[in-house]
């Protein structure tokens, strides 16, 4: 179609409205003009508002505020964009904003500022049990006969001009039935205002005393706001609804830290983002939301724009290691973050005090002590032999008696004196130094609160820096996470942090909002032998008992005798999606080496890939392609794991013990170190797959003469 046609159309659109709302405003006046309650202000701002009506707006005038004794609220609106308190002011001075204060002609206002929270809050709390969340409860002072659309923390100040533009593009949320229901609802728990020293007034309803002014409605601005509001998606309904036990888990006051946990899908992050915003409209500062992935902040810090885009901008959305090192940075201490010379380092360290030690006996894969160095020495913060002596090793399977632990800590103190030679530092170092930096700091502290996401995956030193950050302050600690759920070796445990998280603030989800039944049970079924630790020191056994609330959805099993048919079946499947379906999938892969081969063949084959380093959580028309690590907290409607099983019996190897690759050898006849290796890459595959919403695709590749059983992957078993 070309460019004139739909110039044209919009042209035409755009008349339509204006015809349909001169119409609309002239009603509007006529019905505002009978309120004789209302003051001159009021009126006009409600026959601006009385408009909106007709595109699905309700308005509540003069409603008594539950809990006083004989305050009101002005106007409660309802509509597609959300539930907004409105507080008329009809000031001869022009409001202003100093210094974050409310100021007009000179005076303070802050007083009516507060008035609006607190109105706003009983409205909150109405509308919880209806599981609305708070991002979509809104206060709003209006100003009669005024222009202008400022922000005072968690208040729009709005000129009576500019709320129905304002109001109408609003990302919608709210669907006319919710519209209806959340309006019902407040009509009750709002009653009609009756002003108790009021003497009866002798107007008659419908003889206007108090002239409503004509030719001051904003025409323009509503008819270009409402093509606007058409042209933008609806937001997901996660954003707005919430299951009641969740949004009282975002509305909570915690005496200190506190934490939520629970299985993969739970609506763990839903919750955590609720809670950001939540936290950022009830108090200034600023609320830092951290996960240990590099990806995943800036995908949540989208899912967070749409959700509530008048908090935003004082939530930092950031990955561990980069926010330590800006905050060293900003402090003027010097990191020289090097991960490939902190490599080599360690390397020449494995030469000279690992090889041919007694550590090869126990694993001869350098890796393996790479990890115990820096997830158990450098992650804990261990600074003394004596200390490591006699550390739990928690999630290492390996027993260590001392002569091992003292060869472990001869290799740690050549790795550091090779590292500290070449004048860098590794990532444990950054999290060391600024938890040192944050040790020593004093007055106010940066954040107001603090958000982990994925806690599992962090280690001790990371948790104790977050913490060191907000104290044990109220509502300032807040961790989310799932033990199951992680993908790197190590542990702690939240008491070794000094974080007490007892009684109700350590609060468990147990409804699963993702994943079908077949799905969750495939992915459980991975890892329903591995009982696992949590943070909280709970043992938990790997199959656990979750609810499920989503039906759809399948397993597709692709078994292929050799690597070539089963790449062709990946790629037909990925090329019979259109390109939306696309855009909702992801390839996950368990190591970088199949990763770039999947790379290699989608891209030949003209399919279109994103990479999860780059994606950011806006749609895109391209297959997601990434590793089960990258994937963590995001979801795919369909997930394809190409050679999923893989992994599996690659972890199960024993280099140079002589066991056979195949899978087979029985788990307890594995050596510690392998078992170790093993239950990690399940976790990693329960990971990928509980990614997945309506399809899972289980790839692999069993020989015709092959020892594994065709019809049910081993990982599926
Ligand atoms: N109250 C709810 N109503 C409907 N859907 C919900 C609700 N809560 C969460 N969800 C859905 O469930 C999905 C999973 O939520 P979320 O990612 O927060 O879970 P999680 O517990 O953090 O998962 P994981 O630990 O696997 O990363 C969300 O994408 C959202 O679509």
């Amino acid at each position: 179609m070309a460019a004139g046609g739909s110039a044209s159309r919009r042209a035409q659109e755009a008349r339509r409205q204006e015809r349909r709302l001169r119409e609309q405003w002239q009603a509007a006046r006529q019905e505002a003009r009978r309120w004789e309650a209302a003051s001159e202000g009021e009126q006009q701002v409600a026959a601006q508002l009385l408009v909106l009506r007709e595109q699905g707006w309700r308005l509540l005038v003069d409603r008594h505020w539950p809990g006083t004794r004989a305050a009101n609220v002005d106007m409660l609106l309802i509509g597609p964009g959300g539930v907004f308190v409105i507080d008329v002011k009809n000031w001869r001075a022009a409001p202003e904003i100093c210094d974050g204060r409310l100021i007009a002609g000179g005076e303070s206002r802050d007083a009516d500022a507060r008035k609006l929270t607190a109105m706003t809050r009983t409205a909150e709390s109405a509308v919880a049990s209806l599981g609305l969340s708070p991002v979509a409860v809104r206060p709003v002072m209006v100003f009669a006969g005024r222009r202008l659309d400022v922000a005072l923390g968690r208040i729009r100040l709005l000129g009576e001009h500019n709320i129905g533009p304002a109001l109408v593009r609003e990302r919608g949320r709210l669907s006319a039935a919710s519209v209806r229901a959340i309006a019902d609802h407040l009509e009750r728990v709002f009653p009609e205002y009756e002003d108790p020293g009021a003497t009866p007034s002798p107007q008659r309803p419908d003889h206007p005393q108090v002239p409503v002014a004509d030719g001051l409605f904003d025409l323009d601005g509503l008819v270009e706001a409402t093509l606007d509001e058409a042209r933008q998606a609806p937001i997901e309904q996660w954003m707005t609804f919430l299951h009641p036990d969740q949004v009282a888990l975002v509305r909570r006051n915690w005496a200190g830290p506190a934490r939520i946990s629970g299985p993969a899908g739970t609506g763990k992050t839903v919750v955590g983002l609720h809670r950001a915003a939540h936290l950022a409209q009830r108090t200034n500062g600023r609320i830092l939301y951290v996960t240990f992935a590099n990806n995943l902040p800036r995908v949540q810090a989208t899912f967070l724009k749409s959700m509530a885009p008048a908090t935003a901008d004082r939530i930092d959305f950031r990955s561990l290691h980069s926010w330590a090192q800006e905050y060293l940075r900003a402090r003027g201490v010097s990191v020289r973050l090097d991960k490939n010379k902190a490599e080599t380092a360690f390397f020449r360290a494995w030469t000279r005090a690992g090889r041919g030690s007694c550590l090869e006996e126990i694993d001869p894969v350098p890796h393996y002590w790479q990890d115990e160095i820096n997830c158990v020495i450098k992650g804990r913060g261990i600074t003394s032999f004596d200390e490591y002596a006699a550390v739990p090793r928690r999630r290492r399977r390996s027993s260590l008696r001392r002569p091992h632990r003292q060869a472990v800590w001869k290799l740690y103190e050549e790795y550091e004196s090779y590292r500290a030679g070449r004048g860098v530092h590794d990532f444990n170092d950054v999290l060391a130094l600024a938890l040192a930096e944050a040790a020593k700091h004093s007055g106010p502290a940066p954040y107001t609160a603090v958000i982990v996401d994925e806690v599992q995956d962090l280690t001790l030193v990371g948790v104790r820096l977050l913490h060191a950050l907000v104290g044990n302050a109220a509502n300032g600690l807040l961790l989310i996470g799932d033990g199951q759920q992680a993908v790197y070796p190590g542990g702690f445990r939240l008491s070794e942090a000094g974080i007490d998280v007892r009684g109700d603030r350590g609060q468990v989800l147990r409804v699963n909002y993702r994943n079908s039944k077949e799905i969750l049970d495939t992915a459980l079924g991975v890892v329903a032998e591995d009982t696992f630790d949590d943070i909280d020191g709970l043992r938990t056994p790997g199959r656990r008992d979750v609810d499920l609330t989503y039906y759809d959805g399948q397993v597709q099993y692709v078994v292929k005798p050799t690597e070539a048919e089963h790449d062709r079946a990946l790629l037909d499947a990925l090329r019979a999606l259109s390109p939306e379906q696309q855009a909702d999938t992801a390839v996950l892969c368990p190591s970088k080496r199949a990763i770039e081969r999947c790379h290699r063949l989608l891209t030949k084959e003209g399919i279109p890939v994103c990479s999860l380093e780059h994606y950011d959580g806006h749609p895109v028309e391209a297959v997601k392609l990434g590793s089960y690590r990258r994937a963590k907290g995001l979801e795919f409607k369909r997930v394809y794991l190409p050679r999923h099983d893989e992994g599996l019996h690659d972890s199960g190897r024993l280099l140079g013990t002589g066991l056979s690759d195949d899978g087979q050898v029985p788990m307890d006849r594995l050596p510690e170190t392998a078992r170790e290796r093993a239950e990690l890459a399940r976790s990693q595959l329960f990971v990928a797959m509980t990614r997945a919403r309506d399809v899972l695709w289980l790839g692999s590749v069993v020989p015709d003469d092959g020892a594994r059983p065709s019809d049910s992957p081993p990982g599926a078993r």
